[in-house]
């Protein structure tokens, strides 16, 4: 039954009709007083009807001020947390209220199971639903921008799994690329020996067919040292996929503690965006690798050489360290060509460029210049180390035989070196300047040799 509300506040609504029923009881109550035998001629009175009007109101008064005293600071509690999301809500940032929020702050007490107990309950609840959407959405948000600022297959994987594992009962996980035939290892936190998993028939389905499987190990059996650190309650594997093509598959394992809702979604969540994100990033490194490297000799081309040496060379005169270059050119080639024609020409660069690579120490480049002229980067290397280098590899040309049918066909190159800071130049241009001039002189002198830009100076 609703009651007709008189004014606009509750609490005076409350107080005027106690009054009223006041006013009621004091009419009524000296009439009672008859029936129940007090004589009417000492009850019916003026005086006794004022009496009973002041109790009756004193009455009405007490009962307002007691349902003021009981309900009004729950509801009072409930209003002020209320206005305090409200502005933490408004606040640009929900994050400050949301860190600041802890059980005595934020949450009511539930003291009653009435109306006002159900709505400090539903309060609570509404809380930390709030909460919760509000960590997903700062979790989604970092997870797009992992996804936005990494267009390197690595730096993506590790990102995503660094995010995983920070954020929810994931502890550990690697994520699996299928690449040119082959199942690598992308990015891995506290998985043991992650590149046996390539190799497991669960990976293997889930690679191939796009197959999820979720593993929930029972307590008493311990896997320790066998997957993780530590003994994982469940094991998720996650086909990644794009557009029906599998790209991988991420393997995710929970500690001691199960997977929650959150866990759940996040995972599926991230699993699914890293679709289109690895997609994404596997076509950027397939074009950068055909912007850098030379189709024919899959060695790298004059425009990333030429980038890379402007690197090295700036590294090298801040450092002042050494750095040498060395020009490769392969002699006579126009005759191979005419002899045995450009098919052979170009096995022959091809097979030049791998006797090539395969002297170098790691972090030595060697360029694909021009035609059959290769350029070589040696970092830390002097012009002495350099032309011994170059020696290696004039005499290992010189003793390698190229097989073409029943014809063999020999080979040399003319080599010219130049050192930094020996040979001190301005830039990275004068310097292969320099390296060409030693190499011209090379040619001139006899070719198959090896020539130091600073012995000609001499
Ligand atoms: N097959 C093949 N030949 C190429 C390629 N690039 C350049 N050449 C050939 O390499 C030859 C280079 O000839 P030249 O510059 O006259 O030099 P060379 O015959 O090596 O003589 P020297 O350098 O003076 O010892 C030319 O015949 C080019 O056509 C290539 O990618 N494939």
């Amino acid at each position: 039954m609703q009651i007709p509300r008189l004014t606009k506040s509750i609490f005076l609504d409350q107080f005027l009709y106690m009054q009223m029923v006041g006013v009621v009881i004091g009419l009524c109550f000296p009439h009672f007083l008859v029936w129940y035998g007090f004589p009417p001629e000492e009850v019916l009175t003026w005086q006794f009807y004022l009496l009973t009007q002041v109790a009756g109101q004193i009455v009405g008064l007490l009962s307002f001020l007691m349902i003021s005293m009981v309900v009004r600071p729950h509801l009072k509690q409930l209003s002020l947390k209320m206005q305090d999301i409200a502005k933490g809500l408004n606040e640009k940032d929900f994050l400050d209220y949301s860190a600041k929020c802890n059980e005595e702050l934020c949450t009511m007490d539930v003291v009653s199971n009435d109306e006002i107990g159900v709505s400090a309950s539903a309060y609570n609840q509404l809380l930390s639903a709030l909460l919760s959407a509000h960590e997903n959405e700062q979790l989604f948000n970092n997870f797009t921008t992992v996804m936005s600022q990494n267009l390197e297959v690595n730096a993506l994987s590790e990102k995503t799994i660094d995010l995983l594992i920070s954020s929810t009962k994931i502890e550990a996980a690697t994520i699996l690329l299928f690449k040119n035939g082959e199942i690598n290892v992308e990015a891995t936190q506290g998985i043991l020996k992650p590149q046996t998993l390539t190799e497991h028939t669960s990976v293997l389905d889930a690679v191939n067919k796009g197959k999820a499987q979720r593993i929930t190990l029972p307590k008493h059996i311990q896997l320790d040292g066998v997957l993780t650190h530590f003994t994982p309650t469940e094991v998720f594997i996650e086909p990644i996929e794009f557009k029906g093509t599998h790209l991988g598959v991420m393997i995710a394992a929970t500690g001691s503690e199960m997977a929650d809702d959150r866990t759940n979604t996040t995972l599926h969540l991230f699993v699914r965006s890293m679709g289109l994100a690895l997609n994404n990033a596997l076509i950027h490194s397939k074009f950068q690798r055909l912007a850098a490297y030379d189709g024919l000799t899959n060695i790298y081309n004059r425009r990333f050489g030429m980038a890379r040496l402007k690197e090295d060379f700036g590294r090298a005169s801040r450092e002042q360290s050494a750095l040498s270059v060395v020009m490769v050119d392969v002699d006579h080639f126009k005759n191979i060509n005419d002899n045995y024609g450009h098919l052979v020409g170009d096995k022959a660069i091809m097979l030049i460029a791998s006797i090539l690579k395969d002297t170098l120490r790691d972090g030595d480049i060697v360029i694909r210049y021009g035609g059959e002229e290769f350029l070589m980067i040696l970092q830390g290397a002097s012009s002495k180390d350099a032309a011994e280098v170059s020696e290696r590899i004039r005499y290992q040309i010189e003793d390698t035989v190229f097989n073409h049918g029943e014809q063999q066909i020999g080979m040399t190159v003319s080599i010219g070196v130049c050192g930094y800071p020996e040979t001190l130049v301005t830039n990275e241009v004068l310097l292969l300047d320099k390296a060409d001039q030693a190499l011209y002189h090379a040619k001139q002198t006899g070719r198959n040799r090896v020539v130091q830009f600073g012995a000609l100076s001499d």
